[in-house]
């Protein structure tokens, strides 16, 4: 009797712990919750006061953006003949009206969407000159070299810029000379130099400041991906410059991002574009990540090579400085040109390999995070993460640095669970540093769940069809579900055992013990799926990110280690009242899952291949010749460009001018009509170009982009 009562005791305290655990988890729920709530009600409070101030101020109807307004005639002359666009992407012609009007704007729009145009356009259309904020070097050496290559007036102040050029550019803001229409600046320049915020009150007492941008404007606010210090003494400029509109666009803000840069960059007013984070041209995939180093190498190469044969440039993403230049010198090693780029190289090194890569020299970069945030390079056909990123949102930005120009284009993330402790050690400090880790790290342990819409799940959108364009949405039937039930009880059991002699440790010495324990276990007959130390990783990931199992930090002299102990929910797994499993490819081969291009694309010589050659041997003569830097193959013909041409076949410059703008036209015209008419007739003197296994997809338009179409 005594010991039924005993028992029954034991039940109930069991029992109790589990209901304690629960409601642990429920209340650290509910304190999100109350964060979430009062930061939407404020949103709520902020969409109000800005609908009043639009509703107050202006007259009916003056909201449609999308109206006539008296420049539309010359901007879509500018458009065309000079920047070669032929048709506005969505929300485009809307921003650049609502600029033009005088009103501050707010631009949320995917990565190579399309922003660049939106401040760009209206810079050109108005008087004066405008400032745009750009956080990094490489992006404004890029923006400055592209506009420069169409005869648009462009300059830039940064850490680079001789003292010369600094007097000169002072010059132009103080007595209007020169026809300066776009000055780029990083933040610094605000917030450290006096004498350029002198010369900028000048440029605008004249009347001769156009307009504001603040590019990559998520950097403003520390609950962005990208805080960056100096952003948050932006707000100086309209506080300074009422009057001139102020244009704030981005990639990635959650709402709660939104409200805190209009708060920061004091637009309360702002007129606001939200175009959908949608990249239906990206093929997204996760590729499990040998532990062998070199076997990681040989597999990114012989991606490489088989889908890029033709050399098409990509980018690869690696953890650390170290590792980009070993990853380079295996690329190298296997053939492919690649070099590196990373924070710790000089300036004037990381422009060159940048240059080189821009011109088509070099196929690949390897970098780190330092390189991507708005690269303008719109025919980057791959982004492959050598490792795994710290955020959805940094995943986000970074991948999508491909296919900016709209056409197919493979986003690959090598994905090891071992990598998971590298990263949870960088990020722990950081503000929801783990929790933002542990999304990108269910993304990659997702095996069935379409990878595009954990995007859109992320960023709070509607979720869209995927069209197969992700590995799961085209093999997920493949993949088969692991029940791991059992080895979850025993990783469980043994960190409890470990914890009460007061052991640590990190997630593989975890594996080597728990295989050691099922081998020890094996002869009590249970009936356990075989798991490979890779999986037994990938259970303890998925333990962690489930709230089974947590991290613990600890400081060295050197580093910073991760360890593994039990979470809020171990008892569950424990008391088998929570299944754990596993999602498997289909062919269990993690590196190897067939992709959208992995066949190797044949690429016979054609009219297109001719256009590739001929828009290189411009930007390599204009590189020796041209006075104003370099025009990289890109600006002289896009890939879309290339494409309607091969396609329409234009005969005179009139046709080629539908399509690529006056400005191009006159220049390369007579070279490009020149190739055309060998290939007239539709079947090419030249030899015959096999069909392209791709067809264009585009970006954010409800209309047929391609040019001439
Ligand atoms: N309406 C259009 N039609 C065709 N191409 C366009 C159009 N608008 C922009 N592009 C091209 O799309 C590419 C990406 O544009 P842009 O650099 O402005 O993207 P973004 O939105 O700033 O992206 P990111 O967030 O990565 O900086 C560029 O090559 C640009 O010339
Ligand atoms: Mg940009």
């Amino acid at each position: 009797m005594e010991t039924d009562v005993e028992q029954e005791l034991l039940c109930v305290a069991a029992e109790l712990e589990e209901v304690e655990d629960q409601i642990r988890v429920l209340l650290d729920r509910q304190q999100q919750l109350h964060e979430k709530q009062s930061d939407l009600k404020a949103l709520l409070e902020a969409f109000r006061a800005s609908e009043n101030y639009a509703n107050d101020n202006l007259p009916v109807g003056v909201e449609d953006w999308s109206g006539s307004f008296e420049w539309d005639s010359r901007a879509d002359d500018i458009k065309l003949n000079i920047f070669g666009i032929s048709k506005y992407r969505a929300n485009q012609r809307e921003i650049v009206n609502a600029v033009m009007s005088g009103r501050d704007v707010l631009v949320i729009m995917a990565a190579g969407g399309g922003k660049s145009l939106c401040y760009q356009l209206p810079a050109v259309l108005r008087e004066g000159v405008a400032l745009v904020v750009s956080p990094l070097l490489s992006l404004i050496q890029d923006q400055v070299m592209a506009l420069t290559a169409i005869g648009i007036h462009a300059c830039m102040l940064t850490s680079t810029t001789s003292k010369e050029n600094e007097r000169s550019v002072y010059k132009t803001l103080e007595k209007g000379e020169g026809n300066l229409k776009i000055l780029y600046v990083t933040p610094e320049k605000i917030s450290k130099s006096k004498r350029f915020m002198s010369k900028l009150e000048k440029c605008n007492h004249a009347g001769r400041l156009s307009l504001i941008s603040i590019d990559e404007a998520h950097c403003c606010s520390q609950w962005g991906h990208d805080f960056r210090p100096d952003y948050k003494n932006l707000g100086i400029l309209k506080t300074q410059f009422p009057k001139v509109p102020l244009i704030a666009l981005t990639a990635t803000a959650t709402q709660k991002v939104q409200l805190d840069l209009m708060e920061m960059l004091h637009i309360p007013k702002c007129v606001k574009f939200l175009s959908t984070i949608n990249r239906p041209n990206l093929f997204y995939k996760v590729s499990g990540k040998s532990s062998v180093g070199k076997v990681v190498i040989d597999e990114i190469a012989e991606f490489i090579q088989s889908s890029y044969p033709n050399k098409e440039s990509g980018i690869v993403y690696c953890f650390s400085r170290k590792e980009c230049e070993q990853v380079a010198k295996e690329l190298r090693e296997r053939g492919i040109l690649a070099d590196y780029y990373h924070a710790d190289m000089h300036d004037g090194a990381r422009e060159r390999v940048h240059t080189r890569w821009s011109s088509n020299k070099l196929q690949v970069i390897v970098g780190t995070v330092a390189f991507g945030m708005g690269i303008n390079k719109p025919d980057v056909r791959f982004v492959i993460h050598h490792s795994l990123s710290k955020s959805m949102e940094t995943y986000y930005q970074e991948s999508g640095r491909a296919g900016r120009d709209g056409l197919p284009s493979d986003c690959v993330l090598y994905y090891r669970p071992a990598d998971v402790s590298r990263q949870s050690s960088m990020v722990f400090y950081e503000n929801s540093g783990l929790q933002n880790l542990y999304d990108i790290v269910r993304y990659c342990q997702s095996r069935r769940s379409c990878r595009r819409n954990a995007f859109f799940h992320h960023f709070g959108e509607p979720l869209k069809d995927c069209n197969g364009m992700c590995d799961n949405c085209a093999n997920g039937n493949e993949a088969k579900e692991i029940d791991c039930t059992y080895h979850a009880k025993v990783i469980v059991s043994l960190l409890q055992e470990m914890q009460g002699n007061d052991q640590r440790t990190t997630i593989l010495q975890l594996v080597d013990k728990v295989k050691a324990k099922i081998k020890e276990l094996g002869a009590s007959g249970q009936k356990t799926p075989e798991l490979r130390k890779e999986d037994l990783e990938q259970v303890i990931v998925q333990l962690i990110v489930d709230h089974v199992l947590r991290e613990e930090f600890q400081h060295t002299a050197y580093a910073t280690n991760a360890y593994v102990t039990l979470g809020p929910l171990w008892r569950q797994v424990l008391q088998g009242s929570r299944a754990v499993s596993l999602e498997m490819p289909g062919d269990r081969a993690g590196g190897s899952i067939r992709t959208r291009s992995s066949q190797p694309s044949s690429f016979a010589p054609g009219l297109e291949t001719k256009l590739d050659e001929l828009r290189r041997v411009i930007s390599s003569s204009s590189s020796s010749s041209s006075a104003q830097g370099e025009i990289f193959p890109h600006a002289v013909l896009s890939a879309q460009q290339i494409r309607a041409i091969s396609t329409q076949k234009p005969t005179s410059s009139e046709e080629l001018e539908k399509l690529i703008g006056k400005l191009k036209a006159g220049r390369y015209g007579g070279r490009i009509l020149g190739l055309v008419r060998g290939y007239a007739g539709g079947e090419g003197t030249l030899g015959k170009r096999p069909r392209e296994e791709h067809s264009p997809v585009f970006i954010g338009s409800s209309e047929d982009e391609c040019v001439g179409n």
